[in-house]
């Protein structure tokens, strides 16, 4: 199994990018890991107190349930990925049964802060995207898509996302192998890793 790890700023184009590599490689090879999907339970907590969390701390991830499904994929066995509501700030209680693939990808902002978790990666993959790109994407996203007001997206970006990307996200792109420019779509970039993940295989 060759396990990708792509990280990046909110609004980069991570789930982009990881879309546009499984559009590439021939269907039922690749698997997906998604970090949002390892946000904390917080199902003892009111609205209220959820909306309150640091989402882009290291802190609000549990990285111990997210490195223990990988290893068990990397054994060979299947796992119940856990599924997050953005609206709720908290897992629904459903879960997808993600099999073991030639190709896993792992994806999300926090993925490299975590040693343990880096260590596990064949290709630690940074998508950049500049940050006033990202909050445009990000504004549009959320209010289509995550049912959030414009207020809301801004006050979180000065508040939590700016200082918290500049903190931990940032920094991890020196742990990447490639870095991907994607202020506009890079297919070059795309092929090049289709390329090399068709090479490792
Ligand atoms: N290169 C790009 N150029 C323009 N828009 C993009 C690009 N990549 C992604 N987007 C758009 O930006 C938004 C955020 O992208 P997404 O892939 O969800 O980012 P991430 O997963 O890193 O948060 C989406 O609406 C997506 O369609
Ligand atoms: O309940 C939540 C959990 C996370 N977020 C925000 O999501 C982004 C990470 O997702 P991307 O797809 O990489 O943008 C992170 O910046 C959190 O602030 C949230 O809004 N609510």
């Amino acid at each position: 199994m060759l396990i990708i790890g792509i990280a990046g700023g909110t609004g980069c184009g991570k789930t982009t990018v990881v879309n546009k590599i499984l559009h590439e490689l021939p269907e039922g090879e690749v698997g997906i890991i998604s970090q949002d999907s390892y946000y904390k339970d917080t199902t003892h907590l009111s609205f209220n107190e959820r909306v309150k969390i640091n989402f882009d701390h290291p802190t609000s991830i549990d990285f111990d349930l997210l490195i223990n499904h990988l290893a068990k994929l990397k054994a060979g066995q299947s796992i119940h990925q856990p599924v997050y509501s953005f609206v709720k700030h908290n897992r629904t209680g459903d879960t997808i049964f993600t099999h073991p693939r030639k190709v896993m990808i792992v994806e999300g902002i926090l993925i490299l802060t975590n040693p343990k978790l880096r260590d596990m990666f064949d290709i630690k993959i940074f998508v950049h995207a500049d940050s006033d790109e990202r909050l445009i994407r990000r504004l549009k996203r959320d209010i289509a898509e995550r049912g959030r007001d414009l207020n809301e997206v801004l006050t979180r970006y000065q508040n939590t996302l700016k200082p918290m990307h500049n903190q931990f996200i940032e920094p991890t792109k020196e742990f990447a192998d490639i870095i991907i420019p994607n202020n506009k779509h890079n297919t070059v970039a795309i092929d090049i890793v289709k390329t090399i993940i068709t090479d490792r295989l």
